[in-house]
């Protein structure tokens, strides 16, 4: 069994007389896709809000690798190898597909904005250029390096967000409903790229409602209900187990209907 990459222990947020997300145990192991499911209002985002320090916890621990990031800033965080996309796509409309992941580099690296887009100087810049066309050509968009991000589908934008996010050289991504509004098409080329990404040891944890994808592709998932951890395992035996089935997955086709779109 591989070692923990996230322990989180206890990990609570209140909104006003409300937990979102109560006294919440997780262990992401190294190199496995983790899924955390639940049904709406169940707590997923506020948990992968509270990972990512987006939002600050009432209580709890949460180790990366053994370094304590409950409550710290955001740039500490993804300093610490902590990266996310968020369920609405943030991708910058007015620049290009290449622009939109170097800024990714310029966030992990510190270097000025202006140095990065500047690709015409020295060889740290060249080098930067090829690191954002490798990481484009891993995501299938090489060839559309120079087209401005707004004139993409949506399922190439969040494309761009996994690119720019894997910039960061992130020990673990946080994957908040990606595959939200895709074809099938798109779904299926996002779940190749999900398994090739582990395939070079890249952990990632998935908050998603498309069952297919998630007993398909995870190693381990876990479930919420009303905030709390109802149930944790492998894909079989959550798929099993009676409490998941009366909480979510009995009600699951249901569910995306009920959302509207982009939420
Ligand atoms: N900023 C906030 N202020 C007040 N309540 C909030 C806030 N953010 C989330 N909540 C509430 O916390 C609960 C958990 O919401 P959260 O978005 O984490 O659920 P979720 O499992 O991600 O749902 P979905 O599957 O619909 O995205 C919900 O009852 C929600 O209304």
């Amino acid at each position: 069994m591989n070692a923990s990459l996230l322990t989180v222990r206890g990990l609570t947020r209140r909104f006003g007389g409300l937990t979102a997300v109560d006294n919440v145990d997780l262990d992401v192991r190294k190199g496995e896709i983790h899924g955390l499911i639940g049904p709406n209002g169940s707590g997923k985002t506020t948990c992968i809000n509270l990972l990512s320090g987006v939002l600050k916890s009432d209580a709890g621990s949460v180790t990366l690798e053994g370094t304590e990031i409950a409550r710290r800033p955001t740039h500490v965080v993804a300093a610490a190898g902590l990266a996310r996309t968020f369920q609405n796509i943030r991708v910058f409309g007015r620049m290009t597909v290449l622009q939109n992941v170097l800024v990714g580099f310029n966030q992990s690296l510190g270097y000025n904005l202006l140095s990065v887009f500047s690709l015409r100087n020295g060889a740290a810049e060249r080098r930067l250029h090829e690191q954002g066309m490798a990481l484009l050509e891993f995501v299938g968009l090489a060839d559309k390096h120079d087209t401005l991000a707004t004139n993409l589908s949506y399922g190439e934008q969040r494309l761009i967000e996994i690119a720019r996010a894997r910039a960061l050289s992130p020990r673990l991504l946080l994957l908040d409903e990606p595959l939200v509004g895709m074809n099938p098409t798109e779904v299926d080329r996002v779940v190749d790229l999900f398994q090739r990404m582990r395939g070079q040891g890249l952990t990632m944890l998935l908050v998603e409602h498309k069952m297919r994808v998630v007993m398909s592709v995870c190693d381990q998932i876990t479930v919420l209900n009303f905030g709390r951890k109802i149930a944790g395992g492998q894909p079989d035996e959550i798929r099993a187990d009676p409490e998941v089935i009366r909480a979510y997955l009995g009600e699951n086709h249901g569910i995306r209907k009920k959302r509207t779109a982009g939420s």
